[in-house]
């Protein structure tokens, strides 16, 4: 087994009287495309800093390809690309220099191949020369990426890199992220767009006030929490009622399944009741209805 991406034990931190994050267990292996969510102040942004070494835990241990955050800082903080939540930049600078002195701070010089690269795939080389106050919020955006990738981190942390951005972007945004995952880079992503994570992320752990309390593939989280189902526009609701149905007094009766053998039975039965099926739905688990489903029961 190879050293996880990311290894989180016991990991607490309080602010004042809030305890933001309760005891994190968290590891995420290499090549992984990891999905972190929350609702607001469920301590991913705490957790994300906690592992950038900007925000000192009480508690627990963190590790980054192996590195301890805290005891082999430098090693650890170089494993790791971030890009923050917030938009904050220096205006004067222009996008290449500010990629070179997060090259500097890094210790890297003559990064300019890597740094056209990145520009290249984000579709930013035009703007390369000009200043980042004369940059829209998008670009912006597109640079904070940049700015994590220039030392060529391992392990990639998004947090929530889609707020407030346009389809087109952010679907040329996770174009590249893809990419990256495919070379080998692992993923970590918070987002509140639960279609995003549903496409994206193999693997979610829903976290609620500074706890996880759903952690499983994507695929067994649709499956354990969300049933499929099936809507039938009948003749006769009241029959598809006497079946366990819901009716919604339009004439649709909703029936939950958890596997597809159930619906051949179930389109017999009502055909032997005579309910007159005249239309059929079929409605796919989601993770939104999940996330509710979890966040309820937590
Ligand atoms: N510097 C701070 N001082 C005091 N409280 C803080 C600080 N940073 C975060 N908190 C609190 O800790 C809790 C967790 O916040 P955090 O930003 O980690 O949540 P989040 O899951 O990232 O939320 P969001 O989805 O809104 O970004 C919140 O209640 C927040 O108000």
């Amino acid at each position: 087994m190879s050293i996880p991406a990311i290894r989180i034990a016991a990991l607490t931190k309080r602010y004042g009287a809030l305890q933001a994050l309760a005891g994190v267990d968290l590891e995420i292996h290499q090549g992984e495309f990891f999905g972190l969510l929350g609702p607001n102040g469920a301590g991913k942004t705490t957790l994300i800093s906690a592992l950038a070494g900007l925000v000192r835990p009480d508690g627990g241990t963190l590790e980054v390809m192996g590195y301890d955050v805290v005891s082999a800082y430098r090693k650890a903080r170089r494993a790791l690309g971030v890009v923050p939540q917030e938009l904050v930049f220096d205006p004067f600078f222009s996008v290449r220099e500010l990629l070179r002195i997060q090259s500097g701070y890094f210790g890297i010089r003559g990064n300019d191949d890597w740094i056209d690269e990145i520009l290249a795939s984000l579709d930013l080389t035009a703007k390369a020369g000009v200043n980042m106050r004369a940059l829209s919020g998008g670009m912006k955006r597109r640079v904070l990426v940049a700015q994590a990738l220039v030392h060529r981190p391992p392990v990639i942390v998004l947090d929530e890199p889609t707020a407030g951005v346009d389809v087109e972007l952010r679907q040329g945004l996770w174009a590249f992220v893809r990419k990256l995952n495919r070379d080998g880079h692992t993923i970590v992503l918070t987002t509140h767009y639960l279609e995003e994570a549903e496409t994206l992320c193999g693997r979610i752990a829903m976290l609620k006030a500074g706890r996880v309390v759903a952690l499983d593939s994507t695929a067994n989280l649709l499956q354990r929490f969300a049933t499929h189902s099936l809507r039938v526009r009948l003749e006769r609701p009241q029959a598809g009622v006497e079946l366990g149905g819901v009716a919604d007094g339009e004439g649709w009766v909703a029936f939950g399944f958890d596997a597809y053998a159930e619906v051949e039975a179930l389109l017999a039965r009502l055909r032997e009741a005579a309910a007159g099926v005249h239309e059929i739905r079929l409605g796919e688990p989601d993770l939104e209805r999940v996330f509710v489903e979890v966040m309820q029961r937590a």
